[in-house]
Order: C-alpha cells, then sequence, then structure tokens
C-alpha cells in the first residue's frame, strides 16, 4: 500500500448574485446568492524534497505560474516572495502571509514552524467554467453547447499567463482565497478537518472572517464580500458586514504583522454579516451564459453611487422598491420547495406539464388538481418577478447613467425568458454586458418534448447578434467550502501532482 501522506484538497464554490446588485452593497439589503458547481481546489502537501520553511505555490492551468516564497519566524511570521519569481499573486502572497500568522497566533510559532518543516508544495486549480472556453471549442471545432463543453479535458491549460485570461465572472479570486485560506487552516491544524463538513459553525465562521479580510486587502477595496461568502458557505441570502471589522488591519503595511485572532475571532460580535437558507427549488436548473462583451464592473460601482449621493430620496425610493421585488423573489423560490416537500410526485409531474408551455400558459389549464394549480401559480408569480426585477434593474441604470441592463441583454433576456419551462433570468451582480442567468424547470423525463436546458442552448448556439457561450454549472448543493479526496475529483491529481 502506498504510504505517502495524502494532500489535503479544499474546494470553494464560485458564485452568481441573481438578486440584489448594488443594494448588497448596504446592510440594509440583501442579496440572493447562488453558489455554483465549479469551484476552485487547492492541494497542499509536503514540498518534494523538503526544503524547509519554503513554499512553492503552483498554477498549472497558466503560463509561467510558479511563485515561491520564503518563511522566516520571529515571534510571528513573514512569507517574502523570492526574488527569483517571475510575477508577483498578490492574493496567493497575501493569503499565505496571513493564514500563516494567524495559525502562529492560534497554535504557537513553534508547531507551525514545525510543520512547515518540509516546506510547503500548494497547487491551485479552478473549474474550466471560471475562465472562457471559446478558444478551446474553436481549437476543437466543437460547437458552443454544453456537451461540448463535457468534451473539454478538466482543469484546461489556458495557454496564456493569470493576467492575459478571459474571466467568465464567476469569482476567481473569492473562490481561490477561500480554498486556499481553509485548506492552510486544515493543513496547519487551526481547523479540524471535520469542521468543513458539516455546514456552519465557528470554525467556518473563522475560515469567513478570515477569507473576507485577505480578499478586501489583495483587491485594494472593500466590496459587499457576498462572493467570498458564497465561497464559505454556498448558496444564501446575504447581508453584508459592517467594513469597520476589519478597518484595524486594512492599513498602508499590509505584509506588517498585526495581531489578526482579536479581528478575525468568531467571538469578534462586530462581525455582524447575516446568513439566511436559500436554495433554488427542486427540479429547476440554474443556467449561466458567458457573453462575450466585458464591462468594467468598479465604473458601474462607481456611476450608481455617484448618482445615489446625488439624489438620495429618488434612489431609496427605487431601491426600496426592488428589495420588495428581491424578497418576493426569494420568498417565492422557497415556497415552491415546500410543495416538493409535501407532495414530491405532483411537484414532479406539474414541473414537468409547465415545462413545455411558455409562462403564459401554465396556470391556464382548468383540468389541473388544486395542488398543481397552486405550483404552477407559483412558478408564474416567480417568473413576473424575475421580468420585474429586471426592468427596475434597467431603470436605475437609465437613471445613473450605468448600463446595468444594456438594450441588447434585453433583447436577448426577453427572448429566452418566454422559452418554454423558462421561469426567469437577468444580468448578474453588477449587470452589464458580459453574463446572464437563467433560472428553469429541469423535469425528471421531459421526453418526446426538448428540455428546457436543451432550448435555451440552441437558442444561445444560433443567436447572432451577442456571442453568448454556456458554462456548465448548476446551483452547488454542497454548502460552500468543503475538504475534498484527491481522487474522487476527475483529473485533479493529474493536473496537480508532479511526477
Ligand atoms: N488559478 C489561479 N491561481 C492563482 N491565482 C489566481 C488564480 N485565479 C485567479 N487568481 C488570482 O486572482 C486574481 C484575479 O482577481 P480578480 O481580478 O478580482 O478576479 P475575479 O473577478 O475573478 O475575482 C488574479 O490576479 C490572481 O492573483
Ligand atoms: C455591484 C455589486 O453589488 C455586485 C457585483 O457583482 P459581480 O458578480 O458583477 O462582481 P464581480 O465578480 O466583481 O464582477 C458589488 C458588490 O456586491 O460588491
Amino acid at each position: 500500500m502506498d504510504s505517502t501522506p495524502q494532500p489535503t484538497v479544499v474546494s470553494a464554490p464560485g458564485k452568481v448574485l441573481v438578486a440584489g446588485g448594488y443594494l448588497v452593497l448596504d446592510s440594509a439589503y440583501s442579496g440572493v446568492v447562488i453558489s455554483t458547481s465549479s469551484r476552485f481546489y487547492t492541494t497542499i502537501q509536503s514540498l518534494k524534497p523538503a526544503a524547509a520553511n519554503t513554499i512553492r505555490v503552483r498554477s498549472p492551468q497558466f503560463n509561467d505560474s510558479t511563485w515561491t516564497y520564503s518563511l522566516s519566524f520571529d515571534t510571528s511570521s513573514k512569507v517574502d516572495s523570492s526574488p527569483t519569481n517571475s510575477s508577483k499573486n498578490k492574493f496567493v502572497h497575501l493569503a499565505l502571509q496571513h493564514t500563516i500568522s494567524l495559525s502562529c497566533e492560534v497554535r504557537g510559532v513553534l508547531p507551525i514552524q514545525n510543520l512547515l518543516a518540509k516546506g510547503l508544495d500548494i497547487a491551485i486549480v479552478g473549474d474550466n467554467d471560471f475562465y472562457s472556453q471559446r478558444s478551446q471549442l474553436a481549437a476543437l471545432n466543437l460547437p458552443r453547447t454544453l456537451s461540448s463543453l463535457a468534451a473539454i479535458p478538466p482543469f484546461c491549460p489556458q495557454g496564456v499567463t493569470l493576467n492575459e485570461v478571459h474571466k467568465t465572472g464567476l469569482g476567481s479570486s473569492a473562490a481561490l482565497i477561500t480554498s486556499l485560506v481553509s485548506g492552510l487552516l486544515v493543513h496547519l491544524g487551526v481547523i479540524p478537518r471535520s469542521a468543513l463538513q458539516e455546514d456552519q459553525g465557528r470554525e467556518r465562521e473563522l475560515a469567513h472572517n478570515l477569507a473576507q479580510f485577505i480578499h478586501c486587502l489583495a483587491q485594494g477595496k472593500v466590496g459587499s464580500g457576498f462572493d467570498v461568502s458564497a465561497a464559505v458557505f454556498g448558496s444564501h441570502l446575504y447581508t453584508r458586514f459592517d467594513p469597520n471589522v476589519i478597518a484595524p488591519l486594512m492599513g498602508d503595511h499590509p505584509m506588517q504583522p498585526r495581531l489578526l485572532l482579536p479581528v478575525v475571532s468568531p467571538d469578534n460580535a462586530s462581525w455582524n454579516h447575516r446568513i439566511r437558507p436559500f436554495q433554488l427549488p427542486p427540479l429547476t436548473r440554474l443556467m449561466l451564459a458567458d457573453v462575450d462583451a466585458g464591462s468594467d464592473t468598479p465604473s458601474l460601482i462607481g456611476q450608481v453611487q455617484k448618482w445615489r449621493k446625488a439624489n438620495p430620496e429618488k434612489a431609496n425610493a427605487v431601491w426600496n422598491a426592488i428589495d420588495q421585488l428581491n424578497q418576493s423573489l426569494s420568498s417565492t423560490l422557497l415556497r415552491i420547495s415546500t410543495y416538493h416537500s409535501k407532495d414530491p410526485a405532483n411537484y414532479a409531474s406539474i414541473v414537468k406539464f409547465i415545462s413545455t408551455l411558455q409562462p403564459m400558459q401554465w396556470t391556464a389549464d382548468p383540468s389541473l388538481s388544486e395542488f398543481e394549480t397552486e405550483v404552477a401559480y407559483e412558478f408564474h408569480q416567480a417568473h413576473l418577478i424575475t421580468l420585474q426585477i429586471r426592468r427596475s434593474m434597467k431603470e436605475m441604470g437609465d437613471l445613473a447613467g450605468a448600463p446595468i441592463e444594456p438594450v441588447e441583454q434585453t433583447e436577448l433576456l426577453d427572448q429566452c425568458c418566454f422559452q418554454a419551462g423558462v421561469i426567469g433570468g437577468g444580468v448578474p451582480g453588477a449587470g452589464g454586458y458580459d453574463a446572464v442567468w437563467m433560472l428553469m424547470c429541469e423535469p425528471e423525463q421531459c421526453r418526446p418534448d426538448l428540455w428546457p436546458r436543451e432550448r435555451i442552448e440552441h437558442f444561445w448556439s444560433n443567436y447572432t447578434k451577442l456571442d453568448v457561450s454556456p458554462l456548465s454549472a448548476v446551483e452547488s448543493l454542497a454548502k460552500g467550502a468543503r475538504l475534498e479526496s484527491i481522487d474522487e475529483i476527475n483529473g485533479l491529481r493529474e493536473v496537480t501532482q508532479t511526477a
């Protein structure tokens, strides 16, 4: 039997903010964030051959992406980038520095020094969905469909450096920081392996607080944090934390050691984010597309904030109205799930029925039972609410002079949202040109009809006004960051383990 210790492997999912863009920056409002089946994976093991106080980080999907760091210990730890590194990776460097510092604070310097005596070999990879696969599909001469995506090898090399890669908006940096930070916390014995097998708990909170702080530091700004929160906790209704909680650590000298535990500890009552349970209804499917026309998220946010400041009364009225709709959407979707719990068989039969009909026909059939009529009504409500949210967000964009749902996206979404079996859709997060999300029925069986997902796929691949490419992600039901076994993830050993 092979006695080589298995690497510590921790994954963290990507995110889609389906409702609550901009509003979620303000703690008076919440957002609906869905975590994706597409994940980042960090593998951690001792260096071979051993090299004390050395950390090597590899991102094998990219050219020129190995970074070496040296560690020194005094009363705490210091992580220095090797002068031979050909590029910098601020996100990785800050994650190493602060996670190892925190580990020294929690466990003492000596135990951590001992654990790092052989050095660390860390590999980081993201599922293909995080990066646009257009050029791979073109190289393989494959159409832009879900089955073509399945033909691309897992963790496919991108053939470019990290700076050059085209991202799809699933939140690569938040998923990366969360998997790296949580992986190190487990590997260095700060949190037990079991902590990432349970959905909630103090250790998960610690991982969240630390990852949230490091992500803000690396980004040089404090956003709402829904992306890190989804990477740690999975899908939920998110209400942001007060940025003041991390203010003491956000100074000019990010590498300077300071005590982290008093700030990131789950006992620090100043962490006031709220995570309320949320999950998409059974027998529905999230579908995402990367639209090949980028938007600059920070400039959209700047425009909306400027408008809100200049027009507080109007802006508050608009935001409160959007918030009502967002809350109706989440409560309607949650209510739909309760119908499934009450009567799964009849729920399945009504989902199959509406899958072949356009939304306006869902409630029109008098032969439906009372239960079926109620479920169909709720699905129709969800459809109407998503349309209203889109309209209101577009209106806010018009008022703020920010293309939140540009006309090209409106045209695309309008045609998708009225297809048979489609519940709704929109532009995720800050909106703009770069992506769309859709929610549709996904019955167990649909033949002889097409599944809604097939209809949408076909529609996208024939759409000529925008270049629309599907992602393979669905909602991740595994809640947030989790411990993995390397051999259970297809392709992970091959891509991360050197000979
Ligand atoms: N596979 C990876 N390996 C190492 N670092 C990565 C990887 N993917 C992303 N990153 C880090 O995240 C940064 C991208 O962050 P950002 O531009 O905020 O992207 P996003 O909007 O996807 O979160 C990169 O510059 C790099 O430092
Ligand atoms: C405007 C926002 O509320 C949502 C932005 O969501 P996106 O998913 O568009 O974000 P990026 O991953 O940075 O592109 C800002 C925030 O919540 O921080």
